[in-house]
This record gives C-alpha cells, structure tokens and sequence, in this order.
C-alpha cells in the first residue's frame, strides 16, 4: 500500500501541475497547490484549472497564490502545513525569452529551487521531485536517450536552468544523506485531461507544436509553420518523443511512492514513451482523429532545434513501476476535446471553492 502524503506542489495550477493534482488526489494523497500565476490562468481568487481538478475528483485542493521567490511567504506555508514532499514545477519555460531574459531564467528557475531546498530543510521536509527536462541531454550521442547518456551541452538558457538544478542536487544529496530526490527528464507532454475540463492554457505566448497545430485546426491562425524538411529523419521533419500529460501525471504519483518507500537519495528518470514521431506523422494524426484538415507552410529549420530526440523509459519501467497508457491518437483527440469544448481555455475571471490562503 502507498502511503499517503501531505505534498506541496509548486506550479498547480500550470498544465502539467494541475494534471498532476488530479492524479495525486486521485491516489488518496493531501495537496496544497501554488502558484504565482506567471503562466496560468488565475488570480488571488483561486485558479478554474484547480477548481475543476476538484470536481474531476470531488476532493478539496488548498490553494495559495505564492511565488518561490518570497521565502517568507513559503516559510508560512511550512508552518501552517505538515508538508511531507514537495513537486516541483514553478519555473519559467519559454526557450526563446530565455535568450533574452538570462537573468529572468535564473532568477525565477534556481533561485525559486534554493529557496524551497531551504525551507525544506528547516522544516525537516527532505522529499522532492523535481520537473525536470529532455533538454538536459542537447543534441543526443545516441537514440533512444538513456538516463545515462552526457549532459550539459546545451544551446539555450532554459535549458541550461534545469541542467545546473539537476547539478546543484547532486552536490545537495552528497553533502547531506537525509534528501531523498527524484528528477524527472520530461520528453515532449502533450494531451490534456480526457474529460476535456483540464487542458494547457497558457497566458504567455506558446511554439510548441500540437498547442499551435490545434489553433490552426481551430481557425484561429492560418497556417502551421513546419520548422525544416531536410532533416536527416525518415521524412525530414524533426523527431519527437510525444508523452500524454496524464502519463507524466502518473509518472509523478509512481516517482512519490518510490520516494516514500525507499531511501535512494538522488535518482534522476525519463519520462517518455520511447517512440519517436515525427511533426508529419503527428499532423497526419491529429488530422485524422480530429476530422480537420491543417495547411502546411515549410520553412527553415529553427535556431537551436535538434533532429531527433527519444526515449529509453526502460529505468522508470523497473524500478518506478511506470509505463504510459496513451496512444498519439488519444494525445491528439483529448488536446482537441479540451479545445474545442474550451476554445478560449479557462473562463479568464471566475469564483472558485478552493480554499485559497486557508480560507474558504
Ligand atoms: C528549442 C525548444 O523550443 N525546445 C523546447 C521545446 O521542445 P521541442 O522543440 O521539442 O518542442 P516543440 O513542440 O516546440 O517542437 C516539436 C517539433 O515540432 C516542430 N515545430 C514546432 C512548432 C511549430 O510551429 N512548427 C514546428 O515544425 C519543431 O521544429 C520540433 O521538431 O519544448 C519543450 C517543452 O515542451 C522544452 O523542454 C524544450 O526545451
């Protein structure tokens, strides 16, 4: 039996954290949920992503609107709450910004880490799992990716965020035995819950693939850019290991209950079918089970793109317990269940019942 926990979960309300919420009070654990709304859809008045995790499940999530970087502010948050194990998304993401706002990405990215590492430890809190990323291994030596396979190379400052993370965490665990952490590489999450009441709304502009594919497919941009057709990949469009957001939830449920049983101190996994598709395959899909059709325009390669990148998952098989579910047929027809049932994403100003700041 797993035990069930207290867990602080950084980034709620964002799109994997709020999948994730769904699946941990699903598995019976206790969740406080923050969020400084960066990148999701909310105010002070709680967030509509977390109010429907709680209708999904019919469980209560205790939500504050925080920010990693007021210290105090989390302290408080210790104090109030027996927190047993932290996950961890609040970051930013945005590979292009970070180019531009170095200083923004370390700020918010290690910073916002040292400070809850902090308030962890002075809570005597020593369980973390961290979102980490595909991105750590920049242009791979080999396919599919094996957790052990070099780090480090990498050609943008996001990037680069989660790979001095992952290396403050291995100082942080040989310098003190009590951590007990477990990073998660995320290959490339795309899906949405299968009710179509949680879904990936960001407020920031988004590049990523199926997000944009889908806003084509809805009429609401004309063309679908395809970024290089000559690359060295069986069509010549990039390759992509695409995950379905509801695995990755599960992911982190399993990556808990390693946690809570064992002392492992520092263990790092993909999350990855171990499939590579390519962005041809993925619109001839989405097309498909979507009944729509998407205008292509193919243009240059983008800067900073690599050709191919999967999966080896077969360490999170063994040792989590952990293998996906989804189809690339059902990760296309839930993202389009959310849109097209939420074609302007969460309501922009709604009350919500979550307890926000511990009051109803
Ligand atoms: C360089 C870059 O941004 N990398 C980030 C991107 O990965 P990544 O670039 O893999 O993800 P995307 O969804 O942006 O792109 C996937 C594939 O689709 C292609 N494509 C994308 C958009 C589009 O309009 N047209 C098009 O052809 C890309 O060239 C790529 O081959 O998102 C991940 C999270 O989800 C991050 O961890 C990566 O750091």
């Amino acid at each position: 039996m797993p035990k069930l926990k207290t867990v602080l979960v950084t980034g709620g309300a964002g799109y994997i954290g709020s999948h994730c919420v769904v699946d941990l009070l699903q598995a019976g654990h206790e969740v406080v949920a923050i969020d400084n709304f960066a990148n999701a859809v909310g105010d002070e008045e709680g967030s509509p992503a977390l109010r429907r995790a709680e209708t999904i499940t019919g469980k209560n999530i205790t939500f504050y609107k925080a920010d990693v970087l007021d210290k105090a502010q989390i302290m408080k948050i210790f104090d109030r709450h027996s927190i047993d194990c932290v996950i961890h998304f609040a970051a930013l993401k945005a590979v292009g910004e970070s180019m531009q706002q170095p200083l923004l990405y370390y700020q918010n990215n290690l910073l916002g880490m040292l400070n809850l590492l902090e308030v962890m430890r002075s809570h005597n809190c020593y369980q973390m799992v961290f979102s980490s990323s595909c991105t750590v291994y920049g242009e791979p030596e080999y396919l599919p990716i094996t957790e052990t396979h070099p780090t480090g190379k990498i050609t943008n400052v996001y990037g680069r965020t989660k790979y001095f993370i992952e290396e403050m965490l291995k100082d942080l665990s040989a310098a003190d035995e009590k951590w007990n952490i477990i990073s998660l590489r995320y290959f490339n999450p795309v899906g949405a819950h299968p009710s179509g009441m949680i879904g990936e709304d960001p407020t920031k502009e988004f590049t990523n693939l199926m997000p944009f594919m889908a806003q084509v497919a809805l009429g609401k941009k004309p063309v679908l850019t395809v970024f290089g057709s000559d690359y060295n990949t069986p069509d010549g469009t990039g390759v992509r290991d695409y995950i379905h957001v509801m695995d990755l939830a599960s992911g982190h449920v399993a990556a808990l209950n390693l946690l809570s049983n064992n002392h492992i101190r520092l263990k790092v996994y993909n999350l990855g079918t171990g499939k590579g598709v390519s962005v041809k395959e993925l619109v001839n899909v989405f097309e498909k089970v979507t009944n729509t059709k998407i205008p292509l325009k193919y243009v240059e390669r983008r800067l900073g793109d690599i050709t191919a990148m999967w999966a080896d998952a077969t360490l999170a098989k063994e040792e989590l317990g952990w293998t996906t579910r989804y189809s690339v047929e059902e990760m296309c027809t839930d993202f389009w269940r959310w849109q097209t049932m939420n074609p302007d994403g969460y309501p922009k100003k709604s009350k919500t019942s979550v307890i926000v700041n511990g009051k109803s």
